[in-house]
């Protein structure tokens, strides 16, 4: 037997960094996905098999090594999601080292370490083999790391004792609710181990699908009466999101009383395009003025990004680019590189949009578009032996 889980990438439409301080951010599923495949091995195996095939990463650790690791510190075998511990981490970081992890490819390491702690917590020591392909780049700001966790969690519950489902079900379908929220708490988990400080946001949307707003942990969905289209540069400079959320944290304790009111702002742009998104315009002008101000959101809100450090060069010429079309762009995600969005307005002709995309791709950027705000996480059986 087989589980297959899929779960998607997101865009931020508003509110990224400032919701890791406990502000709004407005975030959307996109319709680009990470699919994980788990089959349990036959009883008299004795491994587990990571295969991360977007990296060309392949990973096989004997059940006994592991359980040497992380067994002297209590079984981490939990029903509960429960965080892991710094002493936790080191043990497994030093399973992935064994495995001689390519020097450039480091910060993959601790996708590798989320991976052993949601393994070993939802489904014990099993042996089995894990596939992972994704259609999202990663580390680009459309929440790999958390489509990942989603998925990874999606699929090793549904072979564990927490949920309860029908294995015959065919085609893809999704949990009970209540075993949906314990997902996306295990994912949680996961994501702290990837990005240190994480809000919450990225693993939500992954879950749940749809566009939400969300605030300290907790989401509201957003049903968007507003067409809506967003051109996405991905300007292929790699970044990490843990050392970009980090580098705010420090520049909100040198500058509290700014940061507070730069963080604050940032608030009421989110809170402005949830209102204006969710509103009815009954004719074509009042769609025109609505996308107006939503283009003047997102130009403040990038403008704010800069001022806490996280957008860059590349980032930069992506803006002036669009900027010559009349076009607003803000970075999505944690910024430092990754990708920007840009604002389509639906009036605009596709002449103009190849026009922009042509300049763009000339930079060495890629450009593509995605749907917004398609389904969660959800999973697929298959028994073919
Ligand atoms: N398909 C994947 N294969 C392997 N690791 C992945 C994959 N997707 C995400 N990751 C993990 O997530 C990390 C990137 O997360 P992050 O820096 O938050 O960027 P983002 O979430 O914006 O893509 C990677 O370094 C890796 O540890
Ligand atoms: C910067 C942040 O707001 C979003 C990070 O998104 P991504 O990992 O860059 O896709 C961090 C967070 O909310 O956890
Ligand atoms: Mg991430």
């Amino acid at each position: 037997m087989e589980v297959t889980a899929r779960a998607p990438g997101k865009i931020i439409l508003a509110g990224e960094h400032a919701v890791v301080h406990g502000y709004t951010a407005v975030a959307s599923s996109i319709d680009l996905h990470t699919v994980a495949s788990l089959r349990l091995r036959p009883d008299g195996e004795d491994t587990i098999n990571l295969q991360l095939k977007d990296v060309g990463l392949d990973f096989s650790w004997p059940i006994q090594k592991i359980k040497e690791v992380v067994a002297h510190l209590g079984s981490p075998f939990s029903s509960t999601p429960t965080s892991c511990s710094l002493e936790i981490i080191k043990s497994l970081t030093a399973l992935v080292d064994e495995q001689s992890f390519p020097e450039a490819r480091i910060g993959l390491a601790s996708g590798v370490c989320a991976f052993l702690w949601l393994y070993t917590s939802i489904l014990g020591f099993k042996p089995a083999t894990v596939i992972v392909t994704s259609q999202l780049p990663v580390g680009a700001g459309l929440g790999s790391s958390a489509a990942y966790c989603v998925t990874l969690s999606a699929a090793l519950l549904a072979f564990s004792d927490s949920v309860k489902v029908d294995m015959s079900q065919k085609g893809w379908f999704i949990f009970k609710e209540a075993e949906v929220e314990l997902l996306n708490k295990w994912a949680f988990e996961g994501e702290k181990i990837i990005h240190g400080k994480p809000s919450g946001v990225d693993n939500s949307v992954s879950t749940f699908g749809n566009m939400i707003k969300f605030k300290s942990g907790s989401m509201t969905r957003i049903d968007s009466n507003m067409p809506l289209r967003m051109l996405i540069t991905n300007t292929k400079v790699g970044r990490d999101t843990k050392a970009l959320v980090a580098n705010v944290s420090s520049r909100k304790s040198k500058h509290p009383e700014v940061m507070g009111c730069v963080l604050n702002a940032i608030e009421f742009i989110s809170e402005e395009w949830s209102t204006i998104i969710q509103s009815h315009a009954l004719d074509d002008l009042s769609l025109a003025t609505n996308e107006e101000r939503l283009i003047e959101l997102m130009e403040m809100n990038q403008g704010l990004l800069l001022s806490i450090g996280v957008s860059q060069a590349a980032i930069e010429t992506v803006l002036q680019t669009t900027m010559k079309y009349k076009l607003a762009s803000k970075l999505t995600g944690a910024g430092g590189g990754g990708c920007v969005l840009t604002f389509l307005p639906i009036q605009l002709s596709e002449a103009i949009v190849d026009k922009v995309v042509g300049e763009l791709e000339s930079f060495g950027f890629q450009c593509f578009a995605a749907g917004i705000g398609g389904k969660g996480v959800q999973i697929s059986f298959d028994s073919s032996p």
